[in-house]
Order: structure tokens, then C-alpha cells, then sequence
């Protein structure tokens, strides 16, 4: 079964991981998994830095959570029930507000409703290509009055987890990713090194050859990257495994991603993939479906997560982001899942509500009058 370690900011957590308990932190989190998972020898990336301040737990990506054992979805026939039920809407973005650089149908006309009846917005995209200022510009290049403050991207995310854990000053970050990551450790403070500017890079294999790596480096985060290559993959893992309590962040672990709309493209999970197996660990995943963001917005602005609605495309990410942080969930239709996916009897994963797209909260509105 696969399992992923994903990272909470949850204060329950927090004071677990901070109770002078002699249990390891291996202990701790054996003992929250049911009893028939069980940890490989490799798998928590505990640092020095990071022993006493990581709050994680060990996260099965479906099925075994109560909450991905609900009852079938029911199609959204009242929208104003579920409006009024929740005070705040967290969207997705990708396959729900645009998909590539198109928007969807209706979108600013219902986020406009939701705005007038005092519902707070926030955008959670699993995609690290840009940080949150290059995302308020393409909200704003498409009409869309949003602001940088209500958009939360997995690369925000890595550095936002990264401060978390005070990830000491005198350390760097290696990226594997693009420029949205180096943008957001740079705004967090935080040395880094990669990225970009490794993309062009390629290795000789001379015999004898050996590649140097900065041993300052105290994690490696992965997101997804259009300029991934092997001088990174050599790089990355050598930090992982040579560098001590190196930790191994993952921004996702989507399968696919749309690159352009003629077919589905691999996602970040590709690169991810690659590092986990060459150095065999498991990443601590700062995006969805991990609840680290879901915690982080909850306490940001004081939210009860029963109150939150989870709007999402996909699943695997963004039902399960939502059923994890105890959420209600509304998956549209207009990404990457279809009706038939959804009821497929293979599919565990049922949101409590489906609908075609967003703009269906303004039009059922307009039929149920
Ligand atoms: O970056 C990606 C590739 O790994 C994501 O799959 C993708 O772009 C997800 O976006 P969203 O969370 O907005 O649906």
C-alpha cells in the first residue's frame, strides 16, 4: 500500500511531537497507523534541526482514511444549502478556475456571488512553476480579481513548511523545480541553490569522475520541472544521501498535468519518483493531499475546517486534500475526473457533492427560481 509522509502545522500535533516522551519519532508515528501499515527502514527524514520540530504523520494516500468511505456522491442539485453551510470556498485551480491559460466558463461571475455574500476565497494549487505574486499576475491577466494574499501554491508551501521547522539560516535548499520555489525561499530567507540555472547542466562520465556536492545542504525540495536532468537527479541524491538529516521535500506527487489541452503530461510525481528511488526515502509532501496547507490556512485566518467547502478536479489531491482536513468537498467536473471515473466501483474516493462546474452554483441557483 502506498504511503506518503505528508507535514501538519496541527497544534495537537505539535505539542504530541513536543511531549518529552523518550518514544521516537519513529515510535510516535508507528503507533498512529493502523496496524496492518508499517514503516520501511528508510522512510522519515528526521534531521538534527528538524527532529523535535517536524509535526508529521504518516498519511495512506486513500482508502484507509473514514473519510474516503462516504457513501456516494450526490450530484449539486441546491446550491445555496451548500453556500450557506461553509464560510469559506478554497479552490483549486487548475481544471476548476482555468485550465493551462484558458479560464472556465463563468468563473468571475461566481466568484463575484460567492464574494457578495461574504464568503472568503481562497486558491490552492499544487503546481510550484510560480510563486504567489507570478499567480496574482495570471489572475489578474485573466480579469480575475484576486488577491496574492488568498493564493496558496505548493511552491509557497515548501518554503512556508521549511520555516516551519526553523530550517536553520546556515543551511541551503537544493531545488529541483522552477523559478515559483527559488522566488518563495528567497521571500522566506532561506539560502538555496539549482533550480533553473542547473537545467542546462550535464555530466561528463569520464572514468574516475566524481561530482562534488555543498554539504551545507540541509533539504531538497522537488517540484515539478520542465528542465529535469540527470546532473540534478545525481545532485539531489547525493545531498539525500550523504548530507546527515538531509530532509527530502516533495512540492506533489500529481501523476499528470496539463501542459497543453491535447493530452495529459507527466506531473510532478515523475520527478519525485526519480529522487525516491535513487535514494530510496519517502518525501515529507507539502502540497495536496497532505494536510499541511489545509492546517496552515486554517489558522491563518482562524477557520474551522467544518466550515471550509473544498472545490477540486481531482481526487486524488484535491477530494482527499478536503476529507482529510475534515472538509466538505464539491468535485467539478470540468478537470481531469469523469463522471464515469467517479463512479467507477474501483473509485473510493467520493466528495459529498459533484457538479459539471463552478458556475453551476449560478445557474441551478437560476432553474431552482
Ligand atoms: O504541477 C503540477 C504537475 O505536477 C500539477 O499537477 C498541476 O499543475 C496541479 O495543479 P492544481 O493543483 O491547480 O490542479
Amino acid at each position: 500500500m502506498l504511503i506518503t509522509i505528508t507535514a501538519s502545522v496541527s497544534h495537537s500535533f505539535l505539542s504530541f511531537f513536543y511531549s518529552p516522551s523518550p518514544s521516537s519519532p519513529r515510535t510516535l508515528i508507528s503507533s498512529l497507523l493502523p496496524n496492518k501499515l508499517s514503516l520501511r527502514s528508510s522512510f522519515l527524514p528526521f534531521s538534527s534541526f528538524g527532529r523535535r520540530r517536524h509535526h508529521l504523520h504518516s498519511q495512506p494516500t486513500r482508502s484507509v482514511s473514514a473519510n474516503t468511505m462516504n457513501a456516494s456522491s450526490q450530484k449539486l442539485e441546491n446550491p445555496d444549502d451548500l453556500i450557506d453551510s461553509v464560510e469559506t470556498f478554497i479552490f483549486d485551480c487548475d481544471g476548476v478556475v482555468w485550465k493551462g491559460d484558458k479560464l472556465i466558463d463563468g468563473v468571475p461571475e461566481t466568484l463575484d456571488m460567492l464574494r457578495s455574500k461574504g464568503k472568503r476565497l481562497v486558491f490552492v494549487t499544487n503546481n510550484s512553476t510560480k510563486s504567489r505574486k507570478q499567480y496574482g499576475k495570471k489572475f489578474e491577466t485573466l480579469g480575475l480579481n484576486v488577491r496574492e494574499e488568498e493564493i496558496f501554491a505548493s511552491s509557497f508551501a515548501a518554503a512556508a513548511y521549511l520555516k516551519s521547522i526553523d530550517f536553520p539560516k546556515d543551511k541551503k535548499v537544493y531545488v529541483i523545480g522552477e523559478d515559483g520555489i527559488l522566488k518563495e525561499l528567497e521571500l522566506a530567507g532561506i539560502q538555496y541553490l539549482g533550480g533553473p540555472a542547473d537545467g542546462e547542466k550535464k555530466i561528463e562520465l569520464k572514468p574516475g569522475f566524481l561530482m562534488e556536492h555543498d554539504k551545507g545542504v540541509g533539504a531538497v525540495v522537488v517540484g515539478f520541472d520542465r528542465y529535469f536532468n540527470y546532473y540534478k537527479i545525481q545532485y539531489g541524491t547525493l545531498c539525500i544521501r550523504e548530507n546527515p538529516g538531509c530532509l527530502f521535500i516533495a512540492t506533489n506527487r500529481d501523476a499528470v498535468t496539463h501542459l497543453t489541452d491535447a493530452q495529459e503530461w507527466a506531473g510532478g510525481g515523475s520527478m519525485v519518483g526519480a529522487i525516491g528511488g535513487s535514494t530510496q526515502k519517502e518525501p515529507i509532501v507539502v502540497g495536496k493531499p497532505s494536510t499541511f496547507m489545509m492546517d496552515y490556512l486554517s489558522q491563518k485566518f482562524g477557520i474551522l475546517k467544518s466550515q471550509i467547502c473544498m472545490v477540486g478536479d481531482r481526487l486524488d489531491t484535491d477530494i482527499l486534500f478536503g476529507q482529510n482536513g475534515g472538509c466538505k468537498t464539491l468535485l467539478v467536473l470540468s478537470g481531469v475526473t469523469t463522471l464515469q471515473m467517479l463512479q467507477n466501483p474501483n473509485n473510493s474516493i467520493q466528495p459529498d457533492f459533484y457538479t459539471n462546474k463552478v458556475s453551476d452554483f449560478l445557474s441551478l441557483k437560476a432553474t431552482a427560481v
